[in-house]
């Protein structure tokens, strides 16, 4: 499906953004490893966590779908699951793969998992490598770097994990694996990345512990629980950067995670002149939401880079459309894990940006953006890449004319319903 986008005036909207992935990937996973009943409300049914959904079914879990966004899961206890007839297949989803290949680490069966031709790509030996030092038996291509992977569980020893990147995906697979190990299982990231999986496990009755950048995890059984999801920042971040790239225009978000390991999209906006306000602030299911409204004046350039990296790893493409509104250079470094995405992220968008016009370089580990050109509306290249796609309607709204998005289906990976939001700032020409 190719996308039509046209440039837009200044917009008043007050919208919601579907559930959370992160958060409705982990309620999957641990609602079905917990004893007794787990319900799910706001549920992301993107076509990465129905993945999920769909791999837990393979391995024996009885999921009820009450509505799209509703789920009933009863969880089979922590040594319940049963050895899948075929292989799990995770379609886009690197979170699906990495934090299953933890849980079914210490499982007592046979498991091959894959997914898509960007799965297949993406880096394993990254999970694949702590997990095996638990005891796990893992194979996989190249090495065993590459997925399909397959996976014998074993009784797991704990450990202590010194990650050498600061990812959620590595860190909640070895928690996960952690639960099935036989003592305190640590790992220490160097930098925070979201903790989901700690506020969920927490939250589920489970043993865990935060100190700084490292979590200690000890086995222990899991309570079903009432899970209600916030809307998802990586979602929400498409529509804040709108009002914050057409001056004169406000949106507000409503229910939207504040969950602190996110937020880094809005410290940047901030800094970069947007005013935004946050109402209504409160935590449900361990996780901090609320309204949050942006209104857009002119931006100046930033540079982003460090810690603040992980806390908007996802909001990267995002960024650079809003660098390149704003006056100056904006610079983002230490930003090389964009590369191994769904697709090479820092290309794609210094690639997709310089059709509509825009000065856009590609760095060893991030971008340079000169900002505050006047663009031109372009033919884009999604990549398969939801994030990309979506950045790439953002642009065209802010540019003159009409903007392409070539293989835009890709959107329902993550936001199924971001047309439907698009058209409400009126940027919507046909689908
Ligand atoms: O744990 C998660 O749910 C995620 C972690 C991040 O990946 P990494 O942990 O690989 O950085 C993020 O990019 C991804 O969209 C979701
Ligand atoms: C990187 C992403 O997801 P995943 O790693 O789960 O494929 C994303 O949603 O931007």
């Amino acid at each position: 499906m190719n996308l039509s986008i046209k440039k837009i005036k200044p917009f008043q909207a007050v919208i919601r953004v579907p559930g959370d992935k992160s958060i409705s990937h982990r309620s999957v996973m641990i609602g079905s490893i917990a004893n007794g009943i787990t319900t799910v409300e706001n549920f992301l049914p993107g076509e990465d966590c129905l993945s999920t959904v769909n791999c837990m079914r393979q391995l024996g879990v009885e999921i009820e779908a009450l509505s799209p966004t509703a789920l009933k899961i009863k969880g089979r206890g922590l040594h319940g699951l049963k050895e899948a007839g075929d292989y799990l297949d995770v379609g886009n989803s690197g979170t699906t793969i990495r934090l299953l290949s933890g849980l079914l680490a210490g499982q007592d069966f046979f498991s091959i998992i894959t997914g898509d031709a960007s799965i297949r790509r993406r880096p394993m030996a990254r999970v694949a490598v702590p997990l095996r030092q638990m005891g796990a038996q893992i194979w996989g291509r190249d090495q065993d770097r590459l997925a399909p992977l397959a996976i014998k569980g074993e009784p797991l020893k704990a450990i202590h994990y010194q990650s050498p990147v600061a990812s959620a995906q590595v860190k909640s697979a070895i928690l996960l694996a952690g639960l099935y190990a036989d003592g305190e299982t640590s790992v220490t990231e160097p930098a925070l990345s979201r903790d989901h999986t700690e506020r969920m496990l927490a939250g589920f009755k489970g043993k865990i512990q935060v100190d700084g950048f490292t979590t200690v995890v000890s086995p222990g059984e899991l309570t079903g629980q009432q899970v209600v999801i916030p809307g998802d920042i990586s979602s929400a971040a498409f529509f804040l950067a709108a009002a914050a790239i057409i001056p004169g225009s406000r949106i507000t978000i409503q229910d939207m995670g504040l969950n602190p390991t996110r937020t880094g999209i809005l410290e940047v906006l901030a800094a970069m002149g947007a005013q935004i306000k946050i109402e209504n602030e409160r935590t449900v299911s361990g996780e901090i939401l609320g309204d949050v409204s942006v209104v857009g004046q002119s931006l100046k350039a930033v540079e982003i880079g460090g810690d603040l990296i992980p806390r908007l790893i996802d909001e990267i493409p995002v960024l650079a459309v809003v660098g390149a509104m704003a006056e100056g250079q904006t610079v983002i470094r230490d930003a090389g894990e964009l590369k191994v995405k769904e697709s090479n992220r820092l290309r794609a968008m210094a690639t997709e940006l310089s059709r509509f016009g825009a000065e856009i370089r590609e760095t060893e580990d991030g971008l340079l953006i000169k900002g505050a050109g006047k663009y031109k509306g372009a033919v884009c290249e999604s990549y398969h890449d939801h994030r990309i796609a979506m950045a790439c309607a953002l642009m065209g709204l802010a540019a003159d004319g009409t903007t392409e998005v070539k293989n835009s289906e890709c959107i329902n990976i993550s936001f199924p319903g971001f047309l439907d939001c698009l058209a409400q700032l009126g940027g919507m020409e046909r689908c």
